[in-house]
């Protein structure tokens, strides 16, 4: 059995004017190196502002454990792509991972699993650690096809080639995020498991290292509970993440 260092990710989403991000992204760097020290012995800590403010955060934290990701890429390295942003230039700007097939982006941009696979597969080429996020939605959790759902998304948002350590797939129920509402302890913990168990059939053993992140709705309060469920590798924060002594709360939770 491979031990899995949790990631606590932040996804900042479209928040954040330059003098704020900077202030968070510092804030955070100074309390891993510091009062957060024994948080970072046992977890990796990750922000994913806003595209704007990539390059900024990654120059005022380089050197320290805070990771910086993008939010999105595009499936190419450079083109005709107006307003877009590719792996390689969030690489450039000094990112190690990035977020692919947030259900905001399925929702509002129409990406399916094809687009999610070929964006996660440019973040591989690029050599970012591409954050794969796939969950369903209420309805369809109310039909009874979660699992089934879930594991669709898994298998047609996967690159081919990818490892247990290239990836990392986030679990992202989407009437959990920022409703807080989460799902039972045993529902999170079932899905995992069932994630994990898809992930042997296209990585063997390499599924025993792979990160499966819980996110939606996690807060100081419920993260003790969610972080310590089997198959939880940590977590990925929208809202909490945003406060830098509630991110830290949560990253505290980590067992
Ligand atoms: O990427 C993060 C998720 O969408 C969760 O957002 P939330 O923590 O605000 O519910």
């Amino acid at each position: 059995m491979t031990a899995r260092r949790p990631l606590i990710a932040g996804n900042w989403k479209m928040n954040g004017l330059r003098a704020d991000g900077l202030d968070l992204a510092r804030t955070l760097m100074a309390w891993l190196t510091g009062e957060g020290a024994a948080v970072q012995a046992r977890a990796d800590m990750l922000v994913c502002p806003p595209a704007t403010l990539v390059a900024a955060v990654a120059d005022a934290v380089a050197g320290s454990p805070l990771a910086v990701g993008g939010q999105d890429c595009h499936t190419t390295e450079s083109g005709a792509h107006t307003g877009d942003v590719s792996a390689w230039m969030l690489k450039d700007a000094g990112a190690s991972h990035v977020i692919v097939g947030h259900s905001e982006r399925r929702t509002d941009h129409h990406e399916d699993d094809d687009l999610v696979r070929a964006k996660a597969t440019a973040a591989l080429a690029a050599g970012l650690t591409p954050i794969i996020c796939i969950g369903e939605t209420e309805a369809e959790r109310d039909a009874g096809q979660a699992t089934a759902v879930v594991a669709r998304q898994f298998h047609g948002s996967l690159p081919e080639g990818a490892t247990g350590t290239s990836v990392v797939i986030a679990y992202e129920p989407v009437w959990a995020i920022g409703t807080g509402r989460t799902p039972t302890a045993q529902d999170v913990a079932e899905m995992h498991q069932r994630i994990r168990a898809e992930a042997r059939e296209r990585l063997g053993d390499g599924a025993d290292a792979l990160l499966i992140l819980y996110g939606g709705s996690v807060k100081p309060g419920n993260a003790a509970e969610l972080m310590g469920i089997a198959d939880v590798d940590g977590a990925l924060v929208g809202g909490a993440s945003l406060k830098a002594a509630d991110f830290q709360a949560i990253a505290s939770a980590c067992p």
